[in-house]
């Protein structure tokens, strides 16, 4: 039996945790089968993206990496375990966050708030560059002139453009984005279920701060679509 499907013990009636043995499980891992507690699931999850790091050696000591920053959990779940992974393990990085301010009213500058305030709780400077500084206008303008179609499209296009462009005028050797396998599968359409809620887990039981609307511009996105999708087969699975 795989240390993933290790059932967890009962201890005078209570189930305890797969892993420790001690504590309450919170959550079974989807990945592995396991009934895990809190504090394991911490220690996984960092332990495995760390592994992750090391395995593909993905960085270099002294290197300057910007961490892509929406506010969303995922880019505030990877500021977070890069920044205390750095720290526990001395990669030797110099981290700071890159937002792309699109000019979207109601979405992103809310969005930045939560982003200006990680930038206090992890000690992790932070850059904005925008649309409008970048190329001369912002979403809304676009918006406002060809309405309601395709936006993610363009917008999407533009910051990638964006986030490499900031790349480069700060001089960074990497930028990392919280690209996570929804994304993938959304993206390839692959109906192939990882069961990995395990970073929106971590950000609810760490109780990150993080920014969970919407964008404004976007519910009508071929991604949603794919999304709702995904959503719903996982729904049927667990
Ligand atoms: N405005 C932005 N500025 C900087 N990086 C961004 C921005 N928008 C997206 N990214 C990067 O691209 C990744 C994937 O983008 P996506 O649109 O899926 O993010 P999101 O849903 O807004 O938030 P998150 O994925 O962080 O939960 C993000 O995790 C982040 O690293």
């Amino acid at each position: 039996m795989e240390k993933g499907e290790a059932k967890s013990k009962k201890a005078g009636g209570a189930r305890l945790c797969c892993i420790c043995n001690e504590r309450r499980p919170v959550l079974k891992r989807p990945k592995t089968l396991q009934q895990i507690c809190r504090e394991c699931f911490y220690d996984v999850f960092e332990e495995e993206i760390h592994q992750v790091i090391i395995k593909n050696r993905l960085f270099k000591s002294g290197e300057r990496v910007a961490i892509g920053a929406s506010g969303g959990k995922d880019s505030t779940v990877l500021a977070y375990v890069l920044s205390e992974l750095n720290r526990r393990h001395g990669y030797g990085l110099d981290l700071f966050l890159l937002s792309i301010d699109e000019g979207i009213t109601g979405y992103r500058d809310d969005s930045l708030e939560t982003v200006k305030r990680n930038e206090l709780q992890y000690g992790l400077p932070l850059q904005i560059l925008s649309y409008k500084d970048l190329y001369g206008w912002t979403m809304d303008d676009i918006v406002k002139m060809i309405g309601l179609k395709n936006n993610c499209t363009f917008c999407g296009v533009f910051r990638r453009q964006a986030l490499d462009r900031g790349a480069a005028l700060l001089k960074v050797d990497k930028l990392v984005t919280g690209h996570n396998a929804d994304d993938i599968a959304e993206t390839v359409l692959l109906n192939i279920l990882r069961g990995d809620i395990a970073s929106h887990t971590y950000a609810y039981f760490k109780k990150l701060d993080y920014f969970s609307t919407e964008c404004i511009y976007s519910p009508n996105a071929y991604r949603g679509f794919a999304r709702e999708f995904i959503k719903d087969l996982e729904r049927l699975r667990f």
